[in-house]
């Protein structure tokens, strides 16, 4: 192992085989700690020789299923590489060696909203509209550049950077979800995602439109970051069927009190169990009331 790739890590260390400490001397890439952990893989700190900081994401194939890494390795891949905007996490190299694959991103500095949001009581809604505001702006750019729909949204894919700008992150279930020609919308069959994010259509495991199940998700997101808890009960799946489908009644129960009207009326378009009537990202993302709160967030200071 050369030194130029020798992991300084905490914890744990990245074990790399001669052929991997090759290639990283050969594109001058240093490792250090480790940030975290998910499903697929871990992902550690890393500069390039131009003193540029990245985080890498290194996932082992033999850990994935077959299915996992016919399906929707090639789809995150691709998908990753071609999205550039200010709130997406920006992809710059990837490649494969040893059984590994490598993917270098832009650093977010300052973690993930739900880990904020864990650590911050109370948070300014202001703040919180700031923030899904951004993201809504990346996930918009999926949505009408890649027609790709993202079906991971969650406060934990959702990055700050060094200037606490909200990024999106983690394509791992992306996929084109419109026909490029005429942008007609194609139904999903994969019933991905994380289960107290899960649109109605998902959680019933029927073919549904992939955008609108992110803005579901997206829904979720802001109900949590407005109330610190999820919106339906998702430990019981009948049950959380159930009160979705008591709209919107149930949801409008579940408002905080001193809520404006308007952030209801918000949620309420993102919470409508029929799909075709639920809000797209675009309208979302145009919302006055989200616009105006936004403007007048005040950034943390570091
Ligand atoms: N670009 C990044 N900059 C800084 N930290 C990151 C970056 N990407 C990921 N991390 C850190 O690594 C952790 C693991 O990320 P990863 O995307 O592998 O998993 P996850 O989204 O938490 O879970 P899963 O992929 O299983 O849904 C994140 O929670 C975050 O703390």
């Amino acid at each position: 192992m050369s030194s130029s790739s020798q992991p300084s890590t905490t914890g744990d260390v990245l074990e790399f085989d001669s052929k991997i400490s090759a290639l990283f001397n050969h594109k001058g890439y240093k490792i250090m700690n480790k940030l975290g952990q998910g499903a697929y893989g871990k992902v550690y700190k890393a500069m390039d020789s131009s003193g540029r900081v990245s985080a890498v994401k290194v996932m082992d194939l033999s850990l994935m299923s077959e299915n996992f890494r016919n399906k929707f390795l090639p789809r995150e891949l691709s998908t990753l590489i071609e999205c550039r905007h200010e709130n997406l996490i920006q992809v710059w190299d990837i490649f494969r060696a040893s059984n590994k694959i490598f993917i270098f991103m832009e650093f977010a500095g300052n973690g993930d909203l739900a880990g904020y949001l864990k650590k911050h009581n109370p948070m300014e809604d202001s703040l919180s509209c700031l923030w899904f505001l951004q993201t809504s702006r990346g996930l918009s750019f999926l949505h009408e550049r890649m027609l790709s729909a993202h079906r991971d949204i969650k406060l934990d894919n959702m990055l700050l950077d060094g200037q606490y700008v909200a990024k999106l992150t983690d394509f791992g279930f992306a996929k084109p979800s419109a026909e490029k020609e005429r942008r007609q919308v194609l139904l999903s069959r994969t019933f991905c995602g994380t289960s107290p994010y899960k649109a109605p259509q998902v959680l019933a495991r029927k073919p549904y439109n992939g955008f609108k199940a992110d803005v579901w998700s997206m829904g979720v997101s802001l109900f949590l970051l407005f109330h610190r808890q999820f919106p339906f009960c998702w430990k019981d799946r009948p049950e959380q069927l159930r009160q979705i489908a008591d709209y919107p009644d149930y949801i409008r129960s579940r408002y905080r009190q001193d809520l404006p009207e308007d952030a209801k009326t918000l949620l309420d378009g993102m919470f409508n169990p029929d799909e075709k009537a639920r809000s797209w990202i675009k309208t979302i993302r145009n919302n006055k009331w989200l616009l105006n709160m936004s403007s007048t967030a005040i950034l943390p200071t570091q």
